[in-house]
């Protein structure tokens, strides 16, 4: 029996803090081969659904299902999370150590099944993808802004994932930057990967569908949308979350 297409559906997600709505009901889908870039102003949600993409924080309602979709061990991904790499607005990698090995600890941390070892790239070519050859022996901290964004993007390169959930990918990047990493996505895409990407600039795909995230407006405007306060989640333990895992 032919395996079936691989695909994200989002169905009826709403994204916020706690129970507390910040945008949705999402109703759409992405499968094998494609990219969703999600856009909309500063507030509207674009992070917040990722992260609930990521799994780092859960949906106020609705529900993210999965077809076709493996986790790291070759199994069927019980959580979206599972079979995605997430690069957030941090970078994840430790200031004091080597780019290197930044990018090493993300291979063992993330693994993947054996049989896709192989055709992993090293930490050094990673490196080399993103057009950063030859800095796997210095520190993180003494990167540039758009150096270390691109040694972030570079740990794509080193696990296999199925999905990727991108925040600004490409904030800090020049065009030379940008336009490599487009490349990288249109790689990732042909071998049938999927890409969730927020972004306030274009990515340079030669397609991609988009999801549009308008500012919601309730009865009294903006404020008056939900008649009690967002729980504040604590930003530090996000952070980490968001950094490590
Ligand atoms: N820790 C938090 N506790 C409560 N509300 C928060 C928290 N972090 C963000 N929010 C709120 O959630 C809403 C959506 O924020 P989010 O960061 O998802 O927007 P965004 O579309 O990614 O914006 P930007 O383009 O500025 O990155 C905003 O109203 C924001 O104030």
């Amino acid at each position: 029996m032919a395996a079936s297409v691989s695909h994200v559906a989002l169905r009826g997600l709403v994204v916020g803090r706690g129970s507390v709505a910040a945008a949705g009901p999402f109703d759409t889908g992405v499968s094998a081969g494609e990219a969703l870039v999600v856009t909309g102003p500063n507030g509207a949600g674009k992070s917040t659904l990722l992260r609930t993409l990521a799994g780092l924080l859960p949906p106020v309602t609705g529900a993210i299902s999965l077809e076709g979709i493996d986790a790291a061990d070759g199994e069927p991904a019980a959580r979206l999370a599972d079979a995605a790499h997430y690069v957030g607005h941090r970078h994840g990698m430790k200031g004091p150590v080597t780019v290197g090995d930044n990018l090493a600890f993300w291979a063992r941390y993330l693994g993947g099944a054996a049989k896709a070892r192989d055709r992993l790239a090293t930490p050094a070519e990673a490196l080399a993808a993103v057009g950063l050859p030859g800095l796997d022996a210095i520190p993180f901290s003494y990167l540039s802004a758009g150096q270390q964004r691109r040694a972030s993007l570079a740990r794509l390169l080193v696990a296999e994932r199925k999905v990727w959930i991108l925040d600004e990918p490409t904030s800090a990047l020049d065009a030379a930057s940008q336009e490599r990493f487009a490349g990288l996505v249109e790689t990732h895409l042909t071998a049938g990967g999927i890409v969730i990407a927020a972004t306030h600039q274009p990515l340079g795909l030669k397609a991609a569908k988009t999801l549009h995230i308008a500012p919601r407006v309730g009865p009294e405007g903006a404020a008056g949308l939900n008649d009690k306060p967002a729980p504040a989640i604590d930003d530090t333990a996000l952070a980490e979350a968001e950094g490590w895992l």
